[in-house]
Parts: C-alpha cells; structure tokens; sequence
C-alpha cells in the first residue's frame, strides 16, 4: 500500500509523484517493476505493451488500491503515433521493449536488430526532442567475452580479475566473427547504448543505460507448450524448469561449462527504483545490475535446481523419496540446441563500484534462496498444467 507520508530519495529531498511511461511493462521485469511502484510509491504508470497477461493483476478490479495510477496501452511500437503522445505526457520513460532471447539472435537476426535497434530509435528521439527523462534497459551482454577467454586455457592469468570483472567505464566490448549471429543482438544494445550516450553528449538528453546480469524470478518468459509456443526456447530458468516439470533430463548446451552469476528479481528492482527515484544520482550513468556472489557454470545451475526441486517434490508434493526422481542432464550441441551461428559468453562477473557509489545498493538474496522461491512458483503454477498435458499426449 503506498504510504501517504512523504518519501525522500538518497540526499534527503521529498519525492514527488510522477508518471511514467514505461515500455515493455507487460513483460518478466515490467511486472515486476509495476508491482513494486504501485505497492510502495504514489507514481502513476502507463504501461505500454502488446500483451498484459503479466500484469493484469495489477489491471484489475477497480477496487485495487492503486486504481487509476496504472493505464494500460496495448501498442506496439514499431508502428504506432501513439507512442510521442504518451512520452510527452509523462515525465520518465522507461524502455524495456526487446526481443531478448537467446534462441532468437541466430535464428531471427533481421528481427533481433529491429527490435533492440532500429524500434528504440523513436524512443529516444521523442525523449530527446521533448526533454525528457530517459532509463534504458540494455544487458550484460554488450561485454560479450571476456579478455581472459583468449589466454591459453591454463594461463594462471586467467584467474585474474583484470580479465574477467566486466566494468561499466573500462571493460571492452568483446564479440565473435559476423557469422556468429548470436552478437546481433548485444551488437544492436551496444549501438542503442552509444546512440543514447551521444544524444546525451551532444543534446543533454538525461538517460540511465541499465546492463541486467541475468535477473531471474517468477513470470520470467514461459513455460513450452503451456503459456508460450511448443517449439518455444525461453531462457535457462525457463528451460530447465520445463524439463523438471516434465522430469525430463536438462540439456547442457556444450556441456553447460558457461558462467553466469544470478540476481533476484526483487532485489534488482530495488535498484531501478533507486535510478527512477534519485535522478541526480542515475542521470548520466551505465549501470551494471548483478549479483557477483551468486556465480555458477550451468551444470552447477542445473544440478542446484535438481536438487531445490528434488527437495520441494517431497516437502510439497507429497511424494516420497523413491517417486521423485532425480532429473538427470544430458550434454547437447549448441548447434543441435540453437542451430546455426550461436556463440556464447564465457563469465559474466559485474563490477559492483559504480552502482554502490551512486545508489548505494547491493544485491540482498542467495542464488539457492531464489531458486527455491521461484521453483515453488513454478510448481504452484504450472504443475498441474504440465500434467494435463502429459496425459493428453500419453492419451492421444
Ligand atoms: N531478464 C534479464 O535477465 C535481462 C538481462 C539483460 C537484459 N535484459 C533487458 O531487459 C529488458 C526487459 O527484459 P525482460 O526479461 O523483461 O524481457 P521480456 O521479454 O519478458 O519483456 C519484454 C517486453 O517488451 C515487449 N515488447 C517487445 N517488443 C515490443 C514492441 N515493439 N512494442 C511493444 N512492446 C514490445 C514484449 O511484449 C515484452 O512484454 C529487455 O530490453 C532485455 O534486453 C533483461
Ligand atoms: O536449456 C538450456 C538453456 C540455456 N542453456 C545455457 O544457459 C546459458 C544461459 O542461457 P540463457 O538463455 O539464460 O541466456 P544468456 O544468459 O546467454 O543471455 C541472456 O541473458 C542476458 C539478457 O540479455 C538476455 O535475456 C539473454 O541474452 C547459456 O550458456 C545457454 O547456452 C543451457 O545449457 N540449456
């Protein structure tokens, strides 16, 4: 419930309500983001999107405490004049539109660059030409590679921080040859980012670039053949909860020997919300928005949430030992997974400085600790539909 009494930001000073137009709402993060500004803050919402399954909780009924501070408009923006319209009456725009699976970048490159390039474009432009304020959402994936993944594989360099700690003001932009069409898409971020930077540069345009390390948490993409396509390849979290739903084995892409370090979703939040609060903090800056504590390979991930799930099965759904089994994992191609011109990020560790200087936050939650928050949603709210399907298909 938003509080009446009035909210200060990091210097002291009285936030005052105000409206945002925020783009992609209705995605994994947008949802996340609505609920906390219409829970703890008095800021009005106009949520754009081409789809609200994820919020429409927060939609609907009238009676909701927050009705009235959050509009939505079903638009997409590539093509709709609706979009300087709902800038211009707001006093933030926060773009989180993209095409941002990994599935897509090789095997819909054209789209993956529109989406994440060319569709961004107007976004900017009408901020700009209308002064307003501007929070962008890129990813860590602008990094690509690390330097250290071009030592030998037993440089004892490898182990040193200077090749692999990714840092928003230093670190290079590192991505494989042009037929690796995966980097379309942190290629399009890269060129958004310093499209933003520039209209900063040149027009004063007061921008916030965000770089995700892998946010993971409840509603993030779907669950295949459930709420998103059959032949649909969302992203790991995604992945492998299916294959444990199914108690199917989790496929390693090349062997799952990629790194990752894992964020909750609440706990990244926090930190957009300090950005959208605090504008003399945030303007100006590239954010890197991670957990470095929270690092494992993707075996190491899939094995963790075996055992999470393994672990709710006989708390939750009343099976004992012998019934649940254990999800094994198979390793498979990456050509096989994602086809024809994938490449991978070796490590992805953020550089924690800039983001404690300027906003003060650091990531709260233990990846096993969200693990077991999110898995229990996953279980409450696709178990039962997974199981229908399984004795559909067995029918059938
Ligand atoms: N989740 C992460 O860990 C992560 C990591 C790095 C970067 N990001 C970035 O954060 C942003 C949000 O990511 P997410 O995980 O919420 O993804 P998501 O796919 O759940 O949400 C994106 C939303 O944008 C909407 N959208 C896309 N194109 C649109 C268009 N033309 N018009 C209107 N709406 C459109 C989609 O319908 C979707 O609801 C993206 O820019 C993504 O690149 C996310
Ligand atoms: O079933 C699977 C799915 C994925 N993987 C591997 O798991 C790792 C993570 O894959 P994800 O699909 O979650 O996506 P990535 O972490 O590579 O990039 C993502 O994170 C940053 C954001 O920009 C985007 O949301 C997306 O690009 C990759 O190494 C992938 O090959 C598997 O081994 N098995």
């Amino acid at each position: 419930m938003a509080t009446s009494s009035a909210r200060v930001d990091l210097d002291g000073n009285t936030i005052k309500p105000f409206t945002i137009c925020m783009i992609g709402a209705g995605g994994f993060i947008g949802s996340h983001l609505c609920e906390k500004l219409m829970s703890e803050t008095p800021h009005t919402v106009l949520a754009v999107d081409v789809y609200n399954d994820k919020i429409k909780h927060l939609l609907e009924p009238d009676s909701l405490p927050w009705a009235g501070r959050i509009q939505f408009h079903r638009l997409n923006i590539k093509n709709d004049s609706r979009l300087e319209g709902l800038i211009k009456c707001s006093d933030l725009t926060v773009n989180l539109a993209a095409i941002c699976t990994p599935a897509d970048y090789n095997t819909r490159p054209l789209d993956t660059i529109y989406s994440n390039f060319i569709d961004a474009l107007p976004v900017v432009k009408y901020c700009s030409e209308n002064n307003k304020r501007l929070i962008h959402f890129s990813t860590c994936e602008v990094y690509g590679k690390t330097i250290g993944s071009y030592l030998p594989k037993d440089s004892p360099l490898r182990q040193d921080p200077a090749y692999y700690i990714l840092k928003e003001d230093t670190s290079p932009c590192i991505f494989g040859s042009i037929e690796k069409q995966r980097w379309s898409y942190a290629c399009a971020k890269q060129l958004i980012e310093r499209l933003i930077y520039a209209e900063g540069a040149e027009n004063g345009l007061e921008f916030t670039i965000v770089r995700p390390f892998n946010w993971i948490g409840p509603r993030m993409d779907f669950i295949p053949g459930i709420d998103g396509p059959s032949e649909g390849v969302p992203r790991v979290l995604a992945c492998f909860s299916n294959n444990l739903l199914r108690r199917e084995p989790l496929k390693l892409v090349d062997g799952g020997e990629s790194q990752r370090t894992f964020v909750y979703i609440k706990d990244a939040i926090e930190a957009v919300l300090l950005m959208i609060e605090n504008p003399g903090r945030a303007n100006g800056h590239i954010f890197n928005v991670g957990n470095p504590n929270n690092e494992v390979t993707v075996r190491q991930l899939a094995e963790m949430m075996t055992k999470v799930n393994f672990l709710y099965s006989l708390v939750y759904a009343k099976v004992s030992g012998e019934d649940s089994i254990e999800s094994p994992t198979i390793d498979v191609s990456s050509k096989e997974f994602y086809g024809e011109g994938y490449d991978d990020s070796d490590k992805r560790i953020p550089d924690m400085t800039i983001i404690n200087k300027q906003l003060g936050w650091d990531p709260k939650t233990s990846l096993w600790d969200l693990l077991e928050s999110t898995l229990t949603y996953q279980h409450r709210t696709y178990a039962e539909a997974v199981k229908q399907s399984i004795a559909k298909a067995v029918a059938n």
